[in-house]
Order: C-alpha cells, then structure tokens, then sequence
C-alpha cells in the first residue's frame, strides 16, 4: 500500500526546491546547445505523438530531482491502486475507474458480482448497436423517416469533453468518410441555448440525448423538459425522439420515456466521462462507433505509457512533474494549452473543467489544510488566434505563464492553397514554431517597450495528424498528467465539492428565501 504523504513533508521536494531559477532557458535553447535540446528533450506518446518539452525549465538535474520526486510520492503505486479499484476518492468513498472503459490495465475490479471492465463494454455496445440501427433506418421517428441530427442535453461533464472531441472529429470524419449524423448540444439554463439550437435543427428528425450523470442536474432537468415541450408543441412524442445517458441509480434511470438508456457509474467522475456512453452515444451516433472505439484504443495506449516508472518513459508522469515544478518552486499561478488546430477549439475549454475541477483544492485528501499552492488556473485558444489576442502578456506581461503547445503537421480536411511559396499548414506550423523560440529565447531592445526578455517555459505535442486515435491519446495524456499531479499535491482529484454552495444559494433565491445581500442581487436581477 502506497503512503499518502503531504508534497512538503517530502525530501525530495526540499531538494527541488533549492532548483528554484537553476536552467536559464533563454541561454539553454539559443544556439547549438538549443538544437541538440529539441532533439533530445522528447518522450513518445501513444498514437504517434511526442512530448517534446526542450523549451521547459529542466535539465539533467531538475529531471533527477523529479524522478527522485516520483519515486518518494510513489506515484506508480497510486496509479497502481487506483486502477485496481482502491478508494482513491476519498471525498465520496468510490472508486476512480475511468481507465477501465478504454482498458484493464491491472486485475479485474469486481464489485457486486459484476465485472466492471465487462460492465463498461457491455455500455458500449448498447451504444454501437443503437447507433448502428439508427444508421440502419431501423430506429426511426414515428414517420418511418432516419434520424439526421443528434443534439446532446447535459452540463459540465456530460457536455464539455463530449462537445471538444465531437468538434475535433467533425472534419476529419467528413474527409474520411465515417460522417452520419450533425451533433450539436443544449447546455446553459439559459433559454437562449436551447431556444437556438431547437431553431437551428429539424425536430422532426432530431434525436435527443439527455445525459447526466446524477440525474438531477437542474440545468440539464429544465433543458429536457424546455425540448420536450417543443416536441409536444410540434405535434411530436418525445419518447420517440429521446435517450438518456445516466447512472443507474439515478431518477432518469427510473424513467419509461427514453427509447433507450445508457448507463455509468459512480466510479467514472463527470469530467473522466466522455470515454463512457456520456460520449460513446454521441460520437457512435455522429462517427459509427468503429470511431468511438479508436478514440477508446488511443487512450488505452496512452495509458500504458503511464504505468511506466521510469518519467524519462512516461510522458503523462513527467508532464505533471514539470507542472509541480513550474507551480510550486517557480511560483508561476496558471498555465495555458495553445493548440495550434482549429479542430482542438474547445479542447482548452474540456481542459479547464478537467484540470481545475480535480486539483483546485486547498485541503488534502485526509481534508486538511496544506500549505502548498495546488492545482493552476488553466485556460486557451487555439493558435495562430490567440497570437492576435492575449500573446501579448504571455510575451511581456508581468506573470511568467507555462505554456502547453499541442500541434499537427498535416490538416484534417487536407484542402490548401499556396500563396508566396508556403501552404496555410505550414504558415500553422511555422507560427508555433516561432513562438517557442520567442518564448523562450526573446529578443533584446534599447527600447524597453519593445524587448522580449524571454524565458517563457513551454512544452509541444506534435503529431501527424488530429485522428481518433491521436486524439484519445492527448485526452488520456491530460486526464494522467491531472492525476498524477493530485497525487503529487496529496489531493483527492475525483470530488468537487466547490460547486456545491453556489447551487445552495441559486436554489434559496428561485424559493425567494433570501436576505442581505442575496436579497438585493435578487431584486437587482427581478428574480
Ligand atoms: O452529469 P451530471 O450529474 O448532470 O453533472 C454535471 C456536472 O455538474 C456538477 O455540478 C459538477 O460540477 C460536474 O462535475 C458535473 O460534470
């Protein structure tokens, strides 16, 4: 059994900490030294991807420290546990087993008399053979006609990952091929999102999925019944045109109004979902599920690679380590993820929720306070965008920001043009490139407001190309690198208590027992 020890009780975390500002990074990738940086300073990643982190603050010794750091946090052996089916979060006393939908990587975690790696696949081919018949015309609507879009209502989790890998895949399932129904989603209580996207699809041939896990959301609750009474309005039966995706302890579960019902389980949290049916229903109903299932094997071998105990092989373990460094010995408070891919736009927005919803904690996992500043304030666009936009502090603001390129060398669509001796990809290509120097490297100026000082730490993920399998990969990359981190911090990743209060006061306003304030804010808003 692994010891769950807080980072600063630690000795190898005092060592680290004596390594504060000991790589200048603007001298270690100028010239030759540079070169021979990017060359060496790579670890592979599942599907053909690469971890290069050469424009990172580490070098021989930063990395011995981290390792030395693994080791005493044991974080193999957490990994271990936890997907052997240990109670790793502890908040909510269940087991974290997101892993098992995409892979059995350790003994078989059975609970209840039921295989859980068996339970997650039998999940997922409900959710092919639904998908298939749809296909098929043999689920129809009450017409006799072919479902043609797909809209997904859920919040949070049941919505972000799932929304980020539906727009990444678009494209490529277009020039591929594999392309059966549009998808869109209804997320915010605002009526507006719902009221949009019901004007924007034909009804008649729009099929439903109302995910959420605990199935008791209040804006995924108002967003079903917001759909359900525009279907009646339209002459339609909602239970026609409707599905849902919870778990089976939950009240949708309990309900006939569904032609069919998807389920999960605690063990899988909101924001680890998207590997379950709260993404499997809606890529295998947009893609086939023969798409779903590489996004799946993608992640599987990511995964793999996480077991290794050695960083210097483990690209998800050693990107979390540099990420505790650059947090909690080089001081710096966020970290943005820049992909430059435009198919990756909502990918940041996926990341944000992941990342800050697992380690944005202040007591460990015994709830104790701890003394360590924790998880970052993650956020981004995709590139060459952002450049026009918040670059410039990232360049010469004040707060040094670590930044977590993700590129590709080839387009989805493949469709281009040449215009003075370069193609749109490689103007892509080329902007993230040059922006890694300018980073790290700067530019001195006599004139203070135009110098660059440089020493701006960041990492790439190249590929060659944004697929389904690449793309599972760089899902399960983020979700162990976020884990591995938890561990390091000593937090319980899997719970996420800090939501609860708002949601307390929301539903004290909507009741109009309030005061202070509250009361005043209410009237503010005629509430
Ligand atoms: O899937 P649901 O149970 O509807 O939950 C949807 C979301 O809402 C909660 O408030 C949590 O903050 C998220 O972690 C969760 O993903």
């Amino acid at each position: 059994m692994a010891t769950w020890k807080n980072l600063d009780t630690l000795a190898s975390y005092s060592k680290l900490n004596s390594l504060k500002d000991h790589v200048n990074i603007a001298e270690a990738m100028s010239g030759e030294q540079g070169a021979e940086r990017v060359k060496k300073y790579s670890v592979p990643m599942a599907a053909g991807l690469a971890y290069n982190y050469a424009a990172k603050e580490v070098d021989e010794t930063v990395l011995d420290a981290l390792s030395k750091l693994a080791d005493e946090a044991e974080l193999i052996e957490k990994f271990q546990e936890l997907y052997n089916g240990a109670v790793i979060n502890t908040g909510e006393k269940r087991m974290v087993l997101h892993h098992l939908a995409r892979t059995q990587l350790g003994e078989p975690v059975v609970v209840d008399g039921v295989d859980k790696r068996e339970f997650y696949v039998a999940q997922q081919k409900k959710a092919a053979d639904f998908a298939n018949k749809v296909h098929a015309g043999e689920i129809t609507n009450e017409a006799g006609e072919k479902f043609t879009t797909v809209v997904q209502i859920g919040i949070g989790g049941s919505d972000l990952g799932p929304r980020a890998l539906y727009i990444a895949l678009e494209n490529w399932a277009k020039a591929n091929n594999t392309f059966k129904m549009e998808a869109k989603f209804i997320s915010n209580v605002d009526p507006d999102d719902a009221a949009a996207v019901l004007a924007s699809v034909d009804l008649a041939h729009s099929l439903f999925i109302v995910v959420s896990k605990s199935g008791t959301t209040l804006e995924t609750l108002t967003n079903e019944a917001f759909v359900k009474d525009a279907l009646t309005k339209a002459g339609l039966n909602p239970s026609r045109h409707m599905l849902a995706v919870t778990s089976e302890t939950s009240p949708l579960a309990k309900s006939d109004d569904y032609l069919t019902a998807i389920f999960m389980d605690d063990y899988i949290g909101g924001r680890y979902s998207s590997v379950s049916g709260v993404g499997g229903a809606i890529l295998s109903l947009a893609f086939g599920p023969e798409v779903f299932a590489d996004i799946l094997d993608g992640a599987a071998e990511e995964d793999k690679l996480a077991t290794n105990k050695n960083i210097l092989e483990n690209p998800d373990m050693l990107d979390a380590l540099i990420g505790v460094y650059e947090r909690n010995v080089q001081g710096y408070p966020s970290t943005a993820v820049l992909p430059y891919s435009q198919a990756l736009s909502r990918f940041p927005a996926h990341l944000q929720q992941c990342d800050m919803e697992s380690n944005g904690k202040s007591v460990n996992r015994f709830g104790e306070p701890v003394d360590y500043v924790t998880g970052p304030v993650i956020f981004g666009e995709p590139g060459t965008n952002g450049q026009h936009s918040f670059y410039q502090l990232l360049h010469q603001g004040t707060n040094i920001v670590p930044l977590q390129f993700i590129g590709f060398k080839k387009s989805q669509l493949g469709v281009d043009v040449d215009i003075e001796n370069s193609t749109s990809q490689q103007k892509l290509c080329a902007n993230v490139a040059a922006q890694i120097v300018a980073f790290a490297c700067g530019k001195e100026d006599e004139n203070l407001n135009k110098n660059f000082k440089g020493g701006r730490p960041s990492s790439i993920i190249v590929g060659e190309e944004l697929t389904p399998k690449s793309l599972g990969a760089l899902l399960a990359h983020f979700e162990n690198k976020i884990m591995f981190q938890g561990f390091v911090w000593n937090l319980n990743s899997f719970d996420q208590e800090g939501v609860q209060l708002g949601k307390v006061l929301a539903k004290r306003v909507l009741a109009h027992d309030t005061d202070g304030a509250l009361k005043v804010y209410s009237d503010l808003l005629d509430i």
